[in-house]
C-alpha cells in the first residue's frame, strides 16, 4: 500500500503553482476542468469548450481533452474505488488536485488505450506543473498498481462475481451510484440486462440534435447533409459540430434539442382532443426548447401559447427562443410566475405542458459529473413540487383538455409514482396511451414502448435522453 503525498506548495494567491512542464495541452485542459468541477462545483460540458477556444486547443487534441476529461469525470465514483485499493488511508486525506491527477490518470489506464508509461509519467508530470511536486513519487507508484490490472479484472477484485450483489458489480463497472442503478433497475422492471445497457448507454456521448422551430424554418432550411432524425420531423443530426456555427440557430429558427424532449412537446401536440384548441400552457417553459417547439405547432393551427416560468431570468431565456412573433402573429406569451400559484382561472387552456424540475437522470450521458453530483435527497426533495405542478396543470385545462406531464428522469419516484399520487386524490382525469399518440407524431414507429400507457424513453432502447411523459385528459 502507498501512503498519501504531503500537501503541496501553492501560490500567493491561495491557489497552486503552475510550474513550466512538458504536459501536453490535452491533458492540461482535461485536468484543468477536473479542477473547475473540483473545486468550483462547474459544469464540465460548459467549461470545456471555452477552455479549449482560449488555449487554441483544436482537432485531435480537442477530441483527446474532451474524451479525458468527461471519461474521467463520468467514471469517478470507479476510479476512486480502484485507488483507494492502492492506498493505506481514506481517499478524503489524498489533496484534491493529486487526487484529480490520479483520476485522469486512472482513466488513461482502465477507461483508453493509452499506454501505461504514458498515462502514468503524464499524470506525474500534471501534479508537478501543479505544483504538487512532492507528490510526485506518490502518483507513480499508485498509478503503477491501478495498471496491473484492467478495468473488468478490477471488478472483479472489488466486487467479486460470485459474493457479490449484482448492482455493486453494475455500479461498479458502469460507473453510477449504487442508487442510480436501483432506480434505473425499478424503471426497467427489474430487467438487470436491460438495466445493464441502460448504464452503458449513459457513458456514450450523444450527438448534438437540433429541432427546426416549426413556422421558423423547415427541414430544407437546414444544411441537407445533415441526416434527419430518428423519431421527430423536426429534428436533424449535427453530430459533433458546433451548433453555433448553423445560421438557423443563430437566428433562433432553430435549436439544440434532443429528440426526446421533441417527441415530449409533439406527445402533447398530437394528443386527441374534442372541442376547441386554442389556448396552451406551457407551466415549466424555462429554458424554452419545448415552448419554442409548440409555439410553432399551435401557431400553425392558429392556437397560443403561455409560457410561465418562475425563474426570471429564465423566462427571459424563453422570451428569445419563443417570443418572437411569426409575421403578423404573436409568439408565445410569456411570464414569470409560479404556476403552482395558478395565476390564471381555472380550465383556461386546451392543452398544457409541465416539464417539471426533476434529478436530471434521464440526461447523464449529457453531463459527466452529474450522477455523482446528485443525491437521493434530490429526487425526494422534488417530489412535493412535481405533484403540486401536475395538479395544477390539471385544474389549468378545461373538461376534455389534454395535460402531459414529463420528466427528464427515469427514476419512478419522480415518474410514475407522481402520477399515481396525483390521480389518486382526483376522479376527473383518465389517462390516455401515450405510445398510441407517439406513433402518430413520430416518423416511424418507436420501439420497446412497454406496456404504457406512459412512455418511458431510454437512450439504450430510443437513442434519447431518458425522458418520461404521461397524457392525462381531464374528463
Ligand atoms: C425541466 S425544466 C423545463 C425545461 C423546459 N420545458 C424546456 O424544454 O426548455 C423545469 C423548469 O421549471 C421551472 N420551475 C420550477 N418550479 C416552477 C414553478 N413553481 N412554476 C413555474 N416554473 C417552475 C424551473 O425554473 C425550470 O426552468
Amino acid at each position: 500500500m502507498t501512503g498519501a503525498p504531503a500537501g503541496p506548495r501553492r501560490g500567493a494567491a491561495g491557489g497552486r503553482r503552475r510550474t513550466s512542464s512538458s504536459v501536453d495541452p490535452a491533458r492540461l485542459a482535461a485536468y484543468d476542468v477536473l479542477r473547475a468541477v473540483g473545486e468550483r462545483d462547474a459544469y464540465a460540458n460548459l467549461v470545456l469548450p471555452g477552455l479549449l477556444r482560449e488555449r487554441g486547443i483544436t482537432g485531435r487534441d480537442a477530441a483527446l481533452a474532451t474524451e479525458l476529461a468527461y471519461g474521467s469525470l463520468r467514471g469517478t465514483g470507479t476510479y476512486d474505488a480502484v485507488v483507494a485499493a492502492c492506498v493505506d488511508r481514506p481517499l478524503g486525506r489524498i489533496d484534491p488536485p493529486v487526487l484529480d491527477a490520479l483520476r485522469l490518470g486512472a482513466h488513461q489506464l482502465l477507461g483508453t488505450r493509452v499506454p501505461t508509461h504514458a498515462a502514468v509519467s503524464t499524470s506525474v508530470e500534471l501534479v508537478r506543473a501543479g505544483g504538487a511536486g512532492s507528490a510526485a513519487g506518490f502518483v507513480n507508484a499508485v498509478l503503477r498498481k491501478v495498471g496491473r490490472r484492467d478495468l473488468l479484472a478490477w471488478v472483479d477484485a472489488l466486487a467479486p462475481a460470485a459474493s457479490a450483489d449484482p448492482l455493486d458489480r453494475l455500479a461498479l463497472l458502469h460507473a453510477h451510484p449504487r442508487w442510480v442503478v436501483e432506480a434505473f433497475r425499478d424503471a426497467l422492471g427489474g430487467d438487470l440486462e436491460a438495466t445493464e445497457r441502460a448504464l452503458a448507454a449513459d457513458n456514450v456521448a450523444p450527438h448534438v440534435t437540433l429541432a427546426v422551430r416549426p413556422g421558423r424554418a423547415t427541414r430544407d432550411d437546414l444544411d441537407p447533409d445533415l441526416a434527419d432524425g430518428r423519431w421527430s420531423p423536426w429534428a436533424a443530426v449535427l453530430g459533433s459540430g458546433d451548433p453555433g456555427a448553423v445560421p438557423a440557430v443563430r437566428s433562433g429558427a432553430a435549436g439544440v434539442q434532443d429528440e426526446g424532449s421533441q417527441l415530449v412537446a409533439l406527445a402533447l401536440a398530437g394528443a386527441p382532443l374534442d372541442g376547441p384548441d386554442a389556448r396552451w400552457l406551457d407551466g415549466c417553459a424555462g429554458p424554452g426548447g419545448k415552448a419554442a417547439l409548440l409555439t410553432g405547432l399551435a401557431a400553425g393551427r392558429g392556437a397560443r401559447v403561455l409560457a410561465v416560468e418562475r425563474a426570471p431570468h429564465r423566462a427571459r431565456l424563453v422570451a428569445q427562443t419563443a417570443g418572437a412573433p411569426f409575421g403578423d402573429r404573436p409568439g408565445a406569451a410569456v411570464v414569470a410566475a409560479d404556476s403552482t400559484s395558478r395565476p390564471w382561472a381555472a380550465g383556461t387552456f386546451d392543452r398544457a405542458l409541465v416539464d417539471v424540475p426533476c434529478s436530471g437522470l434521464g440526461a447523464l450521458r449529457r453531463r459527466p459529473e452529474s450522477r455523482w453530483r446528485r443525491t437521493p435527497d434530490d429526487v425526494a426533495g422534488l417530489a412535493d413540487l412535481q405533484r403540486a405542478l401536475l395538479g395544477a396543470a390539471l385544474d389549468a385545462v378545461r373538461s376534455g383538455g389534454v395535460v402531459a406531464y414529463a420528466t427528464c428522469s427515469p427514476h419512478p419516484a419522480e415518474t410514475r409514482a407522481v402520477v399515481a399520487d396525483v390521480l389518486t386524490g382526483r376522479d376527473d382525469v383518465e389517462r390516455l396511451d401515450a405510445r398510441a399518440v407517439l406513433d402518430q407524431v413520430a416518423v416511424r414507429p418507436l420501439p420497446s414502448l412497454g406496456d404504457g400507457p406512459d412512455v418511458q424513453l431510454w437512450p439504450h432502447l430510443h437513442g434519447t435522453d431518458a425522458m418520461f411523459v404521461s397524457l392525462l385528459r381531464k374528463r
